[in-house]
Formats: C-alpha cells, sequence, structure tokens
C-alpha cells in the first residue's frame, strides 16, 4: 500500500478528508504547506531528503497553526548520526521508523488530538 492510500482510507475512517500533495522538489512541498487554509485540521507529512536539510520548509511549517505530525519511514540514525532532523523542532509529534504505516498512525494520532 502507498503513503497516499494509507493517508485516504485512515483519514476516511476518522471522518476527514485526506489532500494529498507529492512533489519532487521542495518547493512544491514548502508552497503546500502555505497555501493551507485555515479549513485544514492537520499536516502529515513525509519529507523525504528536505527532513535533514530544509530550512525554507522548517520555516513554512513553523508559520502553520494546526499540529503537525512528521512522519519518517526509516530509522535515520541508523543510516549516519549526521541524520538529525530540521522538522522536529516545529512538529507536533514525530512518528519514526515505522516504515509506511508511520502515515497511518499520524492520522490516528491526529483524529485523537484535534
Ligand atoms: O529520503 C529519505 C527518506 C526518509 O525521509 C524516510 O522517511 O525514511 C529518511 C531520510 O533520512 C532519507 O533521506
Amino acid at each position: 500500500m502507498t503513503a497516499r492510500a494509507y493517508l485516504g482510507f485512515s483519514a476516511a475512517a476518522h471522518g476527514f478528508t485526506a489532500h494529498c500533495v507529492q512533489s519532487a522538489d521542495e518547493a512544491g512541498i514548502i508552497h503546500a504547506v502555505l497555501n493551507a487554509d485555515a479549513s485544514v485540521r492537520g499536516i502529515v507529512i513525509g519529507a523525504g531528503e528536505a527532513v535533514h536539510s530544509s530550512v525554507a520548509l522548517r520555516d513554512a511549517l513553523a508559520g502553520v497553526r494546526s499540529p503537525v505530525i512528521e512522519v519518517v519511514a526509516c530509522r535515520p540514525n541508523q543510516l549516519g548520526e549526521f541524520r538529525s532532523s530540521l522538522l522536529s523542532s516545529v512538529s507536533t509529534a514525530v512518528i519514526i521508523g515505522a516504515g509506511i504505516h508511520g502515515f497511518k498512525l499520524a492520522i490516528d494520532h491526529l483524529a485523537a488530538t484535534v
């Protein structure tokens, strides 16, 4: 199952609609974050490599009023101690190492807390 499918069925199970954005470049994700309107109840973000490198994405998320759940599928510290996250300090919660299932856990967490 894909991350998009996990987000879609998990959101529907809680009565939410998931609006999924996928982008090959960082700017696409940043624009989606900046365009999130007041109807957005929460943001679930799996930022890939940008989690380690994007100050711009970190700053965009810092301005979001709704909860931000960061999902990191693998265990980056097992790939190298230098792989710290720039996003965690502005995230409400972080789910690490649960693979793609982390996206379902993120939606479940949002549903339980918003
Ligand atoms: O691109 C990726 C994938 C990743 O974001 C993950 O969710 O497992 C973890 C990052 O360390 C890596 O650079």
